[in-house]
């Protein structure tokens, strides 16, 4: 079994380096091969995702990812911006399906943003289409308007799209995790204003006729991001598309304690995966040894699960993160009186010897 370990930028060294130590602790047969990518990569060969590194990549069982970009590169080119490494990674390797499981555990039910009642047992899974959308869509550039409220102004545009093939397989993936948790699914949408996604709702709407054992529910994305600090245990299964599972996932985040403790899984339809926290490289605490690195070694223990054949071992990780919290054990992001504050790597430490 082969791992790419693409570290990247920031914090993404720090927690990275705690997760691999996780993995090197279990005893499994693994070759870990680490390479640059994002702002690192861009230093060192001029480009944020190398030939070298997308090989690497590519030829992988799965890769384990960190986070990329650095408030420093905001002056380059799109093309050279460290975050296209991740985007590119995801185009490339076909990887659309995007798991954001926001689980709120039990330990973390006071560090919660919301009140303990309010996220006591959460277990929401976000599913964001990841390879399509504004994100993706062409034609967007710089031009000088030639009408609308300014003309003769320079204007910015992007293209928000979505084929009915890419919204069809989303769409099922959502369903058939919703059938194996006997819940629901409610599909994000804005089709109140946008045409992609009236093309999106008839999809899921069609889609849905093969999981009739399965709830449907369409919402808003407004009213969603709203309902979802107002009472996030009636979800279940949340589809949506890229950007708006971007944004409504960092949201979900701060349900659970942290943006640090929300893992991911980016998974094409040959089941080769990327894994990375939620997060990004956070600038701001880098370098101080204090980045939460859970989401990274969850991460890791969902790359076990759905790439690796490994799901026992993806178990135990589950349980020594657990049994981590229940000790008390917390980086500042999700310390609360009574708890005792450790650092990224003390964190990792704890995790290596709750796993023995
Ligand atoms: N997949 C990726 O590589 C992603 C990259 N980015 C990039 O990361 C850079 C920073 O972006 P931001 O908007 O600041 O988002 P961010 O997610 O890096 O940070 C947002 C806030 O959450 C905190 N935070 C994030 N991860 C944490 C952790 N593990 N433990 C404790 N606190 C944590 C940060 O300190 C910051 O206050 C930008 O260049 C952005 O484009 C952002 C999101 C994803
Ligand atoms: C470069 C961004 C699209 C990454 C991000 O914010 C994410 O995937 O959550
Ligand atoms: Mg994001």
């Amino acid at each position: 079994m082969k791992i790419a370990v693409l570290p990247g930028d920031g914090i993404g060294t720090e927690i990275v380096a705690e997760a691999v130590k996780v993995l090197k602790a279990l005893d499994l047969k693994f070759e870990l091969e680490t390479a640059p990518v994002g702002g690192a990569a861009y230093e060192a060969a001029g480009h944020p995702l190398p030939d070298s590194t997308l090989k690497l990549a590519r030829e992988a069982d799965a890769i384990l990812f960190g986070a990329v970009g650095d408030w420093k590169y905001d002056k380059l080119d799109r093309p050279l911006r460290p975050e296209q490494a991740i985007l590119g990674l995801r185009k490339a390797l076909g990887l659309f399906a995007n798991f954001r499981p926001a689980i709120c555990y039990e330990q973390l039910t006071h560090a919660s943003s919301l009140k303990p009642e309010l996220v006591a047992g959460l277990d929401i899974l976000i599913i964001r289409e990841l390879t399509g959308d504004i994100y993706f869509g062409q034609p967007r550039g710089r031009r000088v308007a030639t009408d609308g409220h300014f003309p003769g102004a320079e204007e910015a545009f992007d293209t928000m799209r979505y084929s009915r093939p890419e919204i069809e397989r989303i769409a099922r993936v959502a369903f058939e995790a919703a059938r194996k948790r006997g819940k629901k699914v409610t599909s994000v949408d804005k089709a109140n204003v946008l045409e992609t996604f009236q093309l999106w709702k008839d999809v899921v709407t069609e889609v849905h006729k093969d999981y009739q054992d399965v709830q449907l529910d369409h919402m808003y994305v407004d009213n969603a991001a709203m309902q979802l600090v107002k009472a996030p245990k009636a979800f279940d299964v949340i589809v949506t598309g890229n950007m708006f599972g971007d944004i409504l996932s960092d949201e979900a985040s701060m349900l659970t304690g942290s943006i640090g403790m929300l893992p991911s899984a980016s998974l094409n339809d040959k089941k080769q995966g990327l894994y990375e926290p939620s997060h990004g490289s956070a600038p701001d605490i880098a370098g101080k040894g204090v980045a939460n690195p859970l989401a990274t070694i969850l991460s890791a223990a969902m790359m076990l699960r759905f790439s690796l054949g490994q799901a026992e071992a993806a178990d135990r990780i589950e349980a020594a993160v657990k049994q981590v919290l229940a000790l008390g054990l917390r980086t500042p992001d999700i310390y609360s009186e009574g708890t005792t504050r450790v650092g990224t790597v003390q964190m990792g430490d704890a995790v290596v010897n709750a796993l023995r």
